[in-house]
Order: structure tokens, then C-alpha cells, then sequence
């Protein structure tokens, strides 16, 4: 029997260990942990002055968590540094109307007397300030605050000056894509049509390009739900925000589970630029992880036109070239959520392509069998031609290994090297 040499099984799909898919959902939380760790976060983003951050924090938690008046409370002082002033004032009324003590409420008006004194709102303001006062608040502060509010003429337009800042998420995603833009990448993160977002080439890729290498920012070596919350507690709140802008195809799972689950790879843990490229069966990129610089990298397998969505597979090898359209989407739709339309998926061709595909499979299955070089030789032909046919373009190693293994055996260099 041919001894079969796993040469590059680097490869690796953006998911889960088999034994974490959550396949069903579990029973609803009633507060997910991570709540607090992201809170703690935003905390930490607003002491040390990154506004933006906190705010971008705050706001993932008060989506979830809409009833607690203390995130709007937290978020209004927030907008107030970054001089978003309606945002301000409307978070400060949400909090008034969820927030029980009077120190909260005393904080809440104290706010939006603050965001309405910028808007001209001076009466408004002035009715906060009496109520920031009946509600225990400090009278030398309010003393100052009066100041301000004294100095500006009543003859001021009183209607509000409309905050014409962009949304928060667009405000953060604007700043993300600024880095990227800045960094020199060859292809750009964009919506890529019923898939959300996606990676496209920004320039002509040749085959054997390296499209991306990068570091993981959440490396989970034993992926327990208890340790994906342990690293994701570690990010800075710069890297948690970002993280937390990444797809999340289950949320029933927990907060940090699900964002780990759908874009997790399994020998690397999270990496945010890899994690948004899209999958296709017949891929013109793959995954390859770089295990001496511990960095996962994308290689173009086809050249790639500008404009055109870089893809990888999902699935291993064997998973992917070796399996019916079918087994893939029932694999796809359990883990990542989606139906693969892909050219091998396609109505028009997954017929011919799966006929190929099974064959490609048996070969594989068959070839540990045999002891015939001539044989084998023949096998791994026909293989790697089915391969192209389908236009699968990766993995063709997986049988060139075999055949080198022969030819070595017969002392044929050349060939051995071909
Ligand atoms: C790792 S993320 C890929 C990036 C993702 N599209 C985004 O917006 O961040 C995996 C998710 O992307 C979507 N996706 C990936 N490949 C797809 C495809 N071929 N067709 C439809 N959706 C796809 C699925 O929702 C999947 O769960």
C-alpha cells in the first residue's frame, strides 16, 4: 500500500471544530454573559478618551439590551464628547425614561441640559437644570452650568441645529475602512450581492498570489465556550468593536459563540479581513495557514480580474472536491446558514459536476488500495482532470503526492518533481 503524505493540510474553513457547531439552538438566556464584558469594554474605550469606540460598544449592548436606561445614560455622555448633541439628548430622554434612582436620572438630565444648551435649546435646557437640581444633583455644578447657560442671547435661534453626524455604526465602519483603505491590500471589502459583505480584487490577481496574510486577533487553540468568552474578554475595545461588527449567523448561541462560529478558522481562531471572504465549491482562492509566522493567508488559484469576488471553500478538500451538492449544502446550511449557488451548485451544471466529483471521491477512497504504479499513476491522472473540468483548481496535491511517491519509488526525478 502506498503510503498517502498529507504534505499541506494547512488548510482550513473559517468554522468549528465539528463538536461546536451548534446545530440546535439552546435555550434563550435571559442575559447573555458577554453583555457585561462588552459594557466593561466601553467603560474602558470612554476613560481612555475613544469615544467613537465606546459609543460603537454601547450601542451593540443597548441594541440587545434596550431596556437598561444606564447604556443610553453611558452613550449620551459618550455623544456629548463627540459633540453629537441630538444623539446626546435623545439618549439622555431613553434614560429617563428607563433609569429608577434619581442619582441616574439626576446624571440623565444634567445631560441633556448639556446636549440642549448646544443645540439652543436654552429653555429646554434651563428646565433640565431644575430638575437635574430636584433630582439631588450638585448645586455648584448647576451653579456653572447656569453661567453657561446666562451667557448665550436669548435672541440665538432657539430651534434645534440638526446633528448631521453619521450613525454610529457608520461612523465606526467609516474609520475601519479608512485603516483598510490606508493599508496596501489588493482587493477591498464590499456587499457582494444576497451574501452580505464580501472580498473583491482591486487589481488583475495572478495565480499563486498572496492576497492577504494576517495575524488572528482572538487565537482560541481549544475552542470551549468557555474560553472563546475567556479571549474575547482579553481583546482591547478597539478589537472587540470590530469584532463585534462581524457576521453573526448564530445568534441563539451566545454573543461571542455565534460571531466565533460563523467566522472562526479552526487552526487560527479569528481573523477580521480573512473572515469576510464568501465561499464557493469551486473557489479561485484558498486558505493556507502560515504555521511559522502563525498567520493565515489567502492564495489567489486562478488569476483573478479586477472587481472580480475572491472566494475560498469552506469545506477541507476532500469535503469539497470529493462530495455531491447535496452533502455540501446540507453542511453549508447547518453551519454558516446559506444555500451555495456557486458554478459547481448551479442548477445548470451540479448534475455533471457531482458525477464528477463522485468519481474524484472514489479515486481517492481507492488509491491507499492499490499497488500497481502504473495504476496509480493512471488514477491520479484521471483525478486531477476531473478536478479541472469542475474548474476546482485547488488540492490537486492531495493526489500529486501519491504520484510523486511512485515515481520516486522508480527513481524518476523529473517526473517525481512534475
Ligand atoms: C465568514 S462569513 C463571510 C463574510 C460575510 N459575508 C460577511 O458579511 O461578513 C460567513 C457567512 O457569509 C455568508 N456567505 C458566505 N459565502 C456565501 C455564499 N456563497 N452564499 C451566500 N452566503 C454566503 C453566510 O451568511 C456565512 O454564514
Amino acid at each position: 500500500m502506498m503510503p498517502r503524505f498529507i504534505v499541506h493540510k494547512t488548510s482550513v474553513l473559517p468554522g468549528f471544530p465539528l463538536t461546536f457547531i451548534p446545530s440546535t439552538p439552546r435555550m434563550q438566556k435571559r442575559q447573555d454573559p458577554a453583555i457585561e464584558i462588552i459594557k466593561a469594554k466601553a467603560d474602558d474605550a470612554f476613560n481612555k478618551n475613544d469615544f467613537i469606540v465606546a459609543l460603537a460598544l454601547y450601542s451593540f449592548i443597548s441594541n440587545i439590551d434596550p431596556c437598561n436606561g444606564i447604556y443610553h445614560l453611558n452613550r449620551s455622555l459618550a455623544n456629548l464628547r463627540l459633540q453629537r448633541w441630538s444623539n446626546a439628548a435623545a439618549d439622555a430622554t431613553k434614560a429617563l425614561e428607563l433609569c429608577g434612582t434619581t442619582v441616574h436620572k439626576a446624571k440623565a438630565y444634567f445631560r441633556r441640559c448639556q446636549a440642549r444648551r448646544e443645540l439652543y435649546d436654552i429653555l429646554g435646557a434651563k428646565e433640565d437644570l431644575d430638575a437635574f437640581l430636584s433630582n439631588g444633583g450638585s448645586a455648584k455644578t448647576a451653579q456653572i452650568e447656569a453661567e453657561k447657560l446666562e451667557a448665550i442671547p436669548l435672541s440665538a435661534d432657539e430651534t434645534s441645529i440638526r446633528d448631521d453626524i453619521a450613525d454610529v455604526a457608520d461612523l465606526l465602519s467609516n474609520t475601519l475602512k479608512l485603516a483598510a483603505s490606508e493599508a496596501d491590500t489588493v482587493y477591498e471589502i464590499r456587499p457582494s450581492s444576497g451574501k452580505a459583505l464580501g472580498a473583491f480584487a482591486t487589481k488583475l490577481l495572478r495565480r499563486g498570489d498572496l492576497i492577504l496574510a494576517e495575524t488572528p486577533i482572538v487565537p482560541v487553540d481549544d475552542p470551549t465556550p468557555q474560553n472563546i468568552v475567556t479571549s474575547f474578554k482579553q481583546l482591547s475595545p478597539r478589537n472587540l468593536s470590530r469584532c463585534l461588527l462581524l457576521h453573526n449567523v448564530h445568534p441563539q448561541t451566545g454573543i461571542f459563540e455565534g460571531i466565533f462560529s460563523t467566522n472562526a478558522f479552526s487552526q487560527s481562531g479569528i481573523v477580521f479581513e480573512a473572515s469576510r471572504f464568501n465561499h464557493s465549491c469551486s473557489p479561485n482562492a484558498r486558505y493556507a495557514y502560515h504555521e511559522p509566522s502563525k498567520r493565515e493567508r489567502i492564495i489567489a488559484l486562478t488569476d483573478i480580474a479586477e472587481g472580480e469576488e475572491i472566494y475560498v471553500s469552506y469545506l477541507q478538500s476532500r469535503n469539497v472536491y470529493g462530495s455531491s451538492r447535496s452533502e455540501r449544502r446540507q453542511t453549508l446550511s447547518t453551519r454558516y446558514q446559506f444555500c451555495c449557488t456557486c458554478s459547481a451548485c448551479d442548477d445548470a451544471n451540479y448534475k455533471k459536476s457531482d458525477r464528477r466529483r463522485q468519481e474524484i471521491g472514489m479515486i481517492w477512497k481507492s488509491l491507499p488500495m492499490m499497488s500497481d504504479g502504473r495504476k496509480i499513476l493512471t488514477s491520479v491522472v484521471r483525478a486531477i482532470t476531473l478536478m479541472r473540468e469542475d474548474g476546482y483548481l485547488a488540492d490537486a496535491d492531495d493526489f500529486a503526492v501519491d504520484a510523486a511517491a511512485i515515481c520516486a519509488g522508480h527513481s524518476d526525478w523529473e517526473s517525481c518533481e512534475y
